[in-house]
């Protein structure tokens, strides 16, 4: 009992840790007079304890009593400071289960009716009284860390195993947060809050200045290394401001520093394939099938002339083409699905060849590829490619079906997407389930063709 004592005021006392803790339904009555009693029994002991002390302390006669009066000044102090320590630990034991968290939650519990009640009959002064008793809690735990609320809805087989995946907008309003992310096992439903929601940035900010960084900022929250995950996936319909979003990512690669050496494939002849008439992009660019499968075969050509130069020897271990001050190579290939379906098998075949031989072996030698489409088709993205994708991004209104597909799960709750260039975005290493974002904001008078001119010649 004092061991566990002991260890429960340790534990209290420690920094504000990141475990798990229960939600209690109902919550414990008002604890006033206990914590009046406590504190009175600490204040009491100590002050005997510290008593105690200074008399069984012999008395030096020195100095005129100088010492004396140093050992009950040193006394007092050890009186006061373990008093104080005391009364705080104690204190916090009181505090521990009563966290907004915990507070907000065992309100949702109540006010959603989370519980079982039966009614149990007992006897008082011979009289049968009939009274209502909680049987059964839904099991919530919840864990805080600096960014970021976790809270699990557990799954115990009761009849709250399916509310425990329903539970996100009520969560998100009891909390007054932001949901993040979901996941779901067998075992519970996790719920992944921001604390401080999340920034749309504007698209001056998505490339740190730092040198040597590859780091692209996508929202507030999230980013990446451009070498740790080369290859992307942007599913959109019409609108969804797919264009908006590849012409920033666009911007940002031509500022790392080395510049990015980009490839533009555009079958369907729109935006992209404007970028023809920039300096330094004439023949970086492919709308006709023979193009398209020219650009993709240089493309492979030069990573293996990458590994010929540069990984030939063991000496090469474990470096990647940053080691070597080489630039990426980024092959930006829009409408992919529609150029699938518009050509003959045997160049459909040809384009995915190059695509796969890239998705596999580019990383390394910093050739890589980014795939923009429509809808997610499985058929039109072979599951093999689709799995080399470490950044995916499922742009506007989109059904869970869509989404599953890009992002491979069908553990998340997704909210309807209203903002324009608002979707789900995975990054691997980064954000294993898929959460809510806004890609960087632009303004409808920015000229993207006069600043990616400008860019080029920066070079
Ligand atoms: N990041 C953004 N910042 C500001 N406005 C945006 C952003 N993304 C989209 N929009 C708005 O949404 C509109 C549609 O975006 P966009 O042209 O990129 O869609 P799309 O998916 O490429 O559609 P389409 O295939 O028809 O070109 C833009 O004209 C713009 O007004």
């Amino acid at each position: 009992m004092m061991l566990s004592i002991l260890n429960k005021f340790l534990r209290v006392t420690r920094k504000k840790g990141d475990e798990w803790k229960d939600v209690v339904f109902p919550q414990k009555k008002n604890t006033f007079l206990i914590k009046c009693l406590g504190l009175l029994v600490i204040f009491i002991s100590l002050s005997i304890f510290w008593d105690k002390v200074g008399n069984a302390i012999p008395r030096i006669n020195f100095l005129g009593g100088l010492i004396n009066l140093l050992l009950i000044g040193l006394l007092i102090v050890f009186w006061l400071g373990t008093t104080y320590l005391s009364i705080k630990g104690y204190l916090a034991l009181f505090k521990r289960n009563k966290s907004w968290i915990a507070n907000n939650l065992a309100y949702m519990i109540g006010s959603l009716k989370l519980y079982d009640e039966e009614y149990f009959e007992t006897t008082n002064k011979d009289k049968v009284v009939r009274e209502k008793r909680i049987t059964r809690v839904i099991r919530i735990k919840y864990k805080e860390t600096d960014k970021h609320v976790f809270v699990r809805i557990m799954r115990d087989g009761d009849r709250f195993t399916s509310e425990a995946t329903k539970l996100g907008e009520n969560l998100e309003s009891s909390l007054g947060l932001e949901l993040d992310s979901t996941n779901q096992t067998v075992h519970y439903a996790e719920y992944v809050f921001l604390k401080h929601k999340d920034e749309r940035i504007a698209l001056d900010s998505t490339v740190t200045s730092v040198n040597d960084s590859d780091e692209i900022k996508i929202t507030g929250n999230i980013s990446y290394e451009l070498h740790k995950v080369p290859h992307s996936l942007i599913v959109g319909g019409t609108g969804s401001g797919k264009s908006f979003f590849i012409l920033g990512k666009i911007v940002s690669y031509l500022k790392l520093s080395p510049q990015a050496d980009l490839r533009i494939i555009d079958p369907k002849k729109a935006d992209l394939s404007l970028l023809r008439f920039v300096t330094g992009f004439e023949n970086k660019v492919a709308t006709e099938a023979n193009q398209i499968c020219r650009i993709l075969r240089e493309t492979v050509e030069l990573m293996e002339q990458r590994y010929t130069d540069y990984f030939n020897d063991v000496s090469a271990f474990g470096k990647t083409y940053r080691d070597f001050g080489l630039p990426p190579v980024i092959i930006i290939f829009d409408e992919f699905s529609a150029f699938m379906h518009s050509v003959d098998k045997k160049v459909a075949k040809e384009a995915l060849d190059y695509v796969f031989t890239l998705v596999m072996k580019g990383r390394q030698a910093g050739v890589m590829i980014e795939i923009l489409m429509q809808r997610p088709s499985a058929d039109d993205l072979p599951t093999n490619i689709r799995a080399q994708m470490g950044f995916k991004a499922g742009l506007g209104a989109m059904d869970s079906i869509g989404y599953n597909m890009i992002f491979d799960t069908n553990n998340v709750e997704y909210k309807t997407v209203i903002e324009k260039g608002g979707g789900y975005i995975q990054i691997d290493g980064k954000h294993t389930a898929p959460v809510y974002f806004e890609t960087p904001y632009i303004d409808k008078e920015f000229d993207f063709i006069a600043e990616i001119e400008n860019l080029m010649q920066g070079r």
